[in-house]
């Protein structure tokens, strides 16, 4: 056994308290066998003045729109997909979502993220990725039927469910999968009603976006006469591992349905906010019993990936919603962007405990705006940032030190990204 101890530094615990300790981990195992004092390791990464706590958890992303980032801004969701995005996207080469998938995990590791859920396509490329990179992974290919004949319908389909079925339990077991339409009103009934079934059979569960916006909401309603989330359980997409992003606008009975049913779901707030979608009522949902995460979506509707920005987005538009100063406060926080993610989209992290997985990010908390340290919770859900993240290790491997990450080459990424975005547009523009 090797092992790997994070010293002198102060924890987050599971049960949201902090204790000064050192974090002992079996680096082969890939779990923390000790939390406590003068704890020595055959490697060591030094945690004074800081925070150790669970790595985050992004429960909704599409992490190679990276390449996107900035493309197309200040437009509600319905023109911004079919006026800029789907025409940039119909240009990606499988080359694009890989640099575009690295330039993210770069992001993600840069700012203390080490797990996430993922839809798109040229999803090999995004496992190849994610496997370079080191983090752990939930990953499906989205399926759209509107704007295909029932053949290519049926085959955007069969992919996503071929995929989930290939890559689950890639990457040593650190990447997972799901079956992914991309939601209610762009996956036609008949598909649901065909393949959600074969998921089931495949044993993996059913992710997509749901409730985003009211136009969203009404086509659904007018169609089949009942709320889209009556509507995803009649096609069987409300199980217990199953979970939505968004969630904007639920009513009291679909909020009643999602915590009966166990169904996640992956509060997007930076992503809400900027597309105008609205604000979505996640102390209600707290309330009632719902498993909520957050995710930052992707990075051209956010328009970064640092989970340090969206819970303090969270906590601010929760209290907004709620009119409640109370509300979605910073321990609820907290809880969203690591265990809450993690139970949401059926990952066993985001707790630091005896046994659990060794995934975690070291934050620097002597810095100007962490100043003083009357409650660092506090600090992880309103004042730290991504630069503020030292260290972030995955499954007992260190993936950056003293903010150089380890497992890929920063410039080149940069370099390649820059120039894969400027010659797609230059090809959308053909
Ligand atoms: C079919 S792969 C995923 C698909 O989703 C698009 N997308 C990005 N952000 C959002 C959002 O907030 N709501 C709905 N769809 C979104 C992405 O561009 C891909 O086309
Ligand atoms: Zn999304």
């Amino acid at each position: 056994m090797t092992t790997l101890s994070i010293t002198g530094g102060r924890v987050l615990l599971s049960d949201l308290t902090i204790a000064r300790a050192d974090v002992l981990v079996d680096r082969d195992e890939g779990t923390v066998l000790e939390i406590g004092s003068d704890l020595a390791g055959d490697e060591t990464l030094d945690a004074s003045g800081s925070l150790v706590t669970p790595g985050f958890v992004n429960g909704h992303c599409h992490v190679a729109m990276t390449l996107l980032r900035g493309y197309a801004d200040d437009k509600p969701l319905e023109s911004w997909l079919r006026e800029d995005i789907w025409p940039a996207e119909a240009e990606l080469t499988a080359e694009d979502v890989r640099v575009g998938a690295e330039l993210g995990l770069l992001e993600m590791i840069k700012s203390g993220t080490t797990a996430f859920a993922d839809m798109y396509y040229e999803v090999p490329e995004i496992a190849a990725a994610v496997e370079k990179a080191g983090l752990r992974a939930r990953l499906g290919h989205g399926v759209v039927t509107v704007v295909k004949d029932d053949e290519g319908a049926r085959a955007d389909a069969r992919t996503s469910l071929e995929i989930a079925t290939e890559y689950d339990g890639g990457a040593d077991g650190r990447i997972s999968t799901a079956f992914m339409p991309h939601s209610l009103t762009t996956v036609g009934g008949e598909y649901l009603e065909e393949f959600v079934p074969k998921a089931r059979e495949a044993g993996v569960p059913v992710h997509y976006h749901a409730n985003e916006t009211r136009d969203e909401v009404e086509p659904i309603v007018e169609e089949h006469g009942v709320r889209p989330l009556a509507y995803a359980a009649e096609k069987g997409m409300l199980e217990t591992e199953d979970f939505v992003a968004h969630g904007v606008h639920l009513d009291e009975s679909e909020i009643d349905l999602l915590a009966e049913c166990g169904t996640g779901v992956i509060h997007c707030p930076a992503s809400n906010m900027k597309l105008a979608s609205g604000m979505a009522p996640v102390q209600r949902m707290l309330e009632a019993g719902v498993d909520v995460g957050l995710g930052t979506d992707g990075a051209a509707s956010n328009n970064d990936l640092s989970m340090l920005d969206e819970a303090r987005d969270a906590a601010m538009v929760g209290k907004l919603a709620a009119e409640d100063a109370s509300a979605v406060s910073a321990e609820a926080v907290v809880e969203l962007m690591t265990s809450g993610s993690a139970e949401a989209i059926g990952l066993d992290v985001g707790r630091l405990e005896e046994g659990a997985a060794a995934d975690l990010a070291v934050i620097d908390v002597e810095r100007p705006h962490l100043t003083p340290h009357h409650d660092l919770v506090s600090h992880l859900a309103y004042a730290a940032a991504a630069a503020d993240v030292r260290h972030t290790v995955c499954d007992g491997r260190v993936l950056m030190r003293d903010r150089r990450v380890l497992t890929l080459d920063e410039t080149d990424v940069i370099d390649r990204a820059n120039e894969a975005a400027q010659a797609l547009v230059a090809r959308v523009g053909e």
